[in-house]
């Protein structure tokens, strides 16, 4: 029992389940992250820790075959040529994959007056000014060390390198290794500015080739978004930047877009709430991606009355769609050098029937009969049986089985990369199973039997099996291991002779048949996109853009029932709280309380504000896509866990007491609310924008005489906003509170960071 016990608080909850905090502090500590003892001495230091071996020769042999057309002969005509160099290409992939990864970010375009963060980090001096402003900010400064790493003359010649293959200057890398960062004093200051704006969410710390998928799908704000894999979340930020770039304020709550984004790991689609948590924009859902729900839209619903009833089909479908999967993630070893210890090509393989079965799912979530439906598939594996083999086996069934000739296609997006390297993706390919260490060492001891059986004992023989064994796992160079030691190679499916493994290696593992050139002009193949990490100092990756062409027409009603539903079409539907989340009745007091305290106009949609709680003290604002999409999940078959951002909040502390205002506004839905304010804002010029955003708390005697001060002397108690305006499109906004004599500033440190970022207000 006791043992038991013991196990339970290792574990996680009761139902041995851990959530994301909990395993992040397992992971910290199992990579000896907090590994000090109560005098502080580091145990690692005492006990180092094991040497990682970078080096794994399966991987060598498996991909400089699998990949061999891929590497490049650099226009070499001999054979022994082509092979040297294709093995110089090889070596130079091969030892990039061992380096640590540089640190990149990308800045996020839905922040107002991102354009003043892009202008500081492109400039040749930000480095050096933002490190002199901080030299003596305790906030800013590394904490153990206190070394300076680079010389003076490093330091003034250090910038972010900017990638202008990702559009309107937003992509950068810090050119420092993580570990100069945290040791260097002055260093350490730039460390943290990119920490504490990656956590405000204007800046996003990814990985340049992660940003792909959502580049290629050029994303606009009507467009409705389904991202199948989403956690931990870094792409779906980027599709809700990418949407919401172009709106501001009233725009995003009337905006018929959206972002749904998906993950079936229930702790992993928590994390994402964060992301999202900013954006009315979008929700997070939880379900098995090969087994997304069939939504409709139902009758009486303006997105119901929007559909085109000569191609009736009542389905929610989508106009992009992202189907990062699940896979091996050998082409992230850079990021996970563990993968060099435990690689093996089974892990791929086990991983295709699933990959297969979200892509066909997916696909078929897009919307059909449209110019403009498009889906990116993409792995962090190198593996073509993860990758092409993947793609070619959904393109052969869709597009065999559909009865108006080929639907899905893929498309070729090189030139929406210009700048960036890839290379194509294979049209064949062999499938090969790797021989297991156990059989290995067999095969190697019946050769040795056969030879000299009568001679040895069978002592000896083991000593000497042994002894090879070893020989063989000191031979890691690719060049000297044989291939044929290491993998058997399977030819067709039918062939597979092991009954267990023919059933983990399917039919869909097998590449096309017919030559190079019939398969290209059939599927195209070679327009997916592979990166190799020797080409731009990045990972790996693998990614293809589908496109549904508009070819065939769905029926899922007869035109009986559109007429019948076309009749209906007066009859609102019955508001059904959803799963977890609940519509607001307009009509409730409160909901009465905030249109009229903070004067909402006529336009403000009610009907898209929505709690998770009966006690309604988190509102949240969903925009019109949104809201759409949830009257059309009338079965509830949607695992909703979040969704809208946080906007009005039940003013339950006791600081609050005494005024009549029950619901503030939170900074964080402020934007989709403050357009349709009457009452309780107020636009102010910059210099007063600039003392509210600067100061916690100021005595309202002590504001400079002017009409602000008018105006908060005449102001009740409670909530209100002040605005200011930027330019002739952009305006900035905060959430205050009026108390008796003072005002004071609703929004949290890092907001607050931001805000002063976009307005170049730090220096
Ligand atoms: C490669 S990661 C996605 C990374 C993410 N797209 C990003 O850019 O941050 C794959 C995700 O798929 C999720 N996953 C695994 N099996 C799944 C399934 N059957 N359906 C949906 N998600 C799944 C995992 O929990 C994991 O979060």
């Amino acid at each position: 029992m006791e043992k038991k016990k013991n196990f339970r608080r290792k574990r996680g909850n009761k139902h041995g389940k851990t959530n994301w905090a909990q395993r992040r502090k397992m992971a910290k500590n199992r990579q000896g992250g907090d590994s000090k003892d109560q005098t502080g001495v580091d145990m690692r230091d005492i006990y180092p820790q094991k040497e990682m071996v970078l080096d794994n020769v399966k991987f060598d042999l498996y991909y400089r075959r699998l990949l061999d057309p891929l590497f490049k002969s650099n226009g070499a005509t001999t054979p022994e040529e082509i092979v040297a160099n294709k093995d110089a290409d090889f070596e130079e992939f091969r030892a990039k994959l061992k380096e640590k990864l540089p640190i990149t970010f990308r800045v996020n375009p839905s922040c107002i007056g991102y354009e003043a963060v892009t202008d500081l980090l492109s400039s040749d001096t930000f480095i050096k000014d933002w490190a002199e402003k901080n030299k003596d900010n305790p906030d800013m400064q590394a904490k153990e060390s206190k070394e300076q790493v680079l010389t003076t003359e490093e330091m003034e010649n250090l910038k972010f390198k900017l990638f202008d293959f990702y559009p309107d200057k937003l992509l950068y890398e810090l050119p420092l290794a993580r570990e100069v960062l945290r040791k260097d004093r002055i260093l350490a200051s730039i460390h943290k500015f990119v920490q504490k704006s990656n956590d405000s969410g204007l800046l996003t710390r990814q990985e340049i080739v992660s940003m792909i998928p959502p580049l290629l799908l050029d994303v606009k704000p009507h467009h409705k978004i389904y991202d199948a894999c989403a956690a931990p979340g870094s792409k779906t930020a980027q599709l809700l930047e990418f949407g919401l770039k172009e709106l501001h304020g009233k725009n995003v709550t009337l905006n018929p877009g959206f972002v749904i984004a998906n993950d079936a790991d229930d702790s992993r689609a928590n994390m994402l709430a964060h992301q999202m948590s900013r954006f009315n924009y979008g929700c997070i859902v939880n379900h098995d991606a090969q087994n997304f729900p069939t939504l409709h839209y139902q009758a009486g619903t303006s997105a119901f009355k929007s559909l085109d009833i000569s191609n009736f089909d009542n389905r929610v479908y989508f106009d992009r769609i992202v189907c990062d999967v699940p896979c091996s993630s050998d082409a992230a070893i850079r990021k996970i050098p563990k993968k060099w210890e435990t690689w093996d090509p089974i892990d791929g393989a086990a991983l295709h029937p699933l990959q297969l079965k979200i892509l066909l799912r997916s696909l078929l979530m897009l919307k059909p009969g449209s110019e403009d439906s498009y889906l990116t598939y993409s792995t962090c594996s190198l593996n073509p049986i993860e990758n092409e083999a993947v793609v070619y086996a959904a393109l052969k069934k869709l597009n065999e089985h559909g009865e108006n000739g080929e639907e899905f296609e893929i498309v070729d997006c090189r030139d929406k990369l210009t700048s960036f390297k890839t290379r194509p993706g294979l049209c064949k390919w062999k499938v090969y199973d790797s021989i297991s260490r156990q059989s290995r060492r067999r095969a190697k001891k019946e050769a040795a039997k056969e030879e000299d059986t009568k001679k040895e004992g069978e002592n000896d023989e083991k000593d000497q099996s042994k002894e090879e064994e070893k020989k063989l796992e000191k031979a890691k160079e690719y060049k000297t291991a044989s291939f044929e030691e290491y993998f058997r190679e399977y030819t067709t499916h039918d062939g597979i002779q092991d009954e267990n493994r023919k059933k983990k290696f399917k039919p869909s593992f097998f590449p096309p048949e017919g030559t190079e050139e019939e398969i290209e002009a059939k599927y195209h193949l070679s327009r997916c996109i592979r990166v190799f990490p020797n080409d731009q100092d990045t990972s790996g990756f693998f990614i293809v853009l589908f496109r549904r062409k508009p070819l065939t027409r769905v029926q899922t009603e007869t035109a009986e029932e559109v007429k019948k539903a076309e009749d209906e079409n007066t009859v609102v539907p019955v508001q059904k709280p959803l799963t977890n989340m609940m519509r607001c009745d307009p009509k409730d007091p409160d909901i009465e309380f905030i249109q009229s305290y903070y004067g909402l106009t006529e336009d403000f949609p009610l009907d898209q504000i929505f709690t998770f709680s009966t006690s309604m003290n988190k509102l949240l604002m969903i925009n019109k896509g949104l809201s759409d999409l949830l009257y059309a999940d009338q079965d509830k078959s949607l695992n909703l866990i979040a969704g809208g951002a946080e906007t009005f909040i039940r003013n339950t502390s006791k600081k609050f007491s005494g005024t009549e205002c029950i619901y503030r506004i939170s900074q964080n839905g402020i934007y989709h609310v403050y357009p349709f304010m009457t009452k309780r804002i107020f636009y102010v010029n910059m210099e007063t924008f600039l003392l509210v955003l600067n100061n916690d708390r100021i005595q309202i005697e002590n504001i400079p005489e002017g009409d602000f001060k008018n105006e908060i002397d005449s102001l009740s108690c409670g909530c209100f906003v002040v605005v200011v305006k930027i330019d002739e499109n952009r305006e900035e906004a905060l959430t205050l509170h009026r108390h008796h004599a003072h005002i004071n500033i609703m929004v949290s440190e890092l907001n607050l960071h931001r805000i002063r970022t976009c307005l170049n207000k730090h220096f």
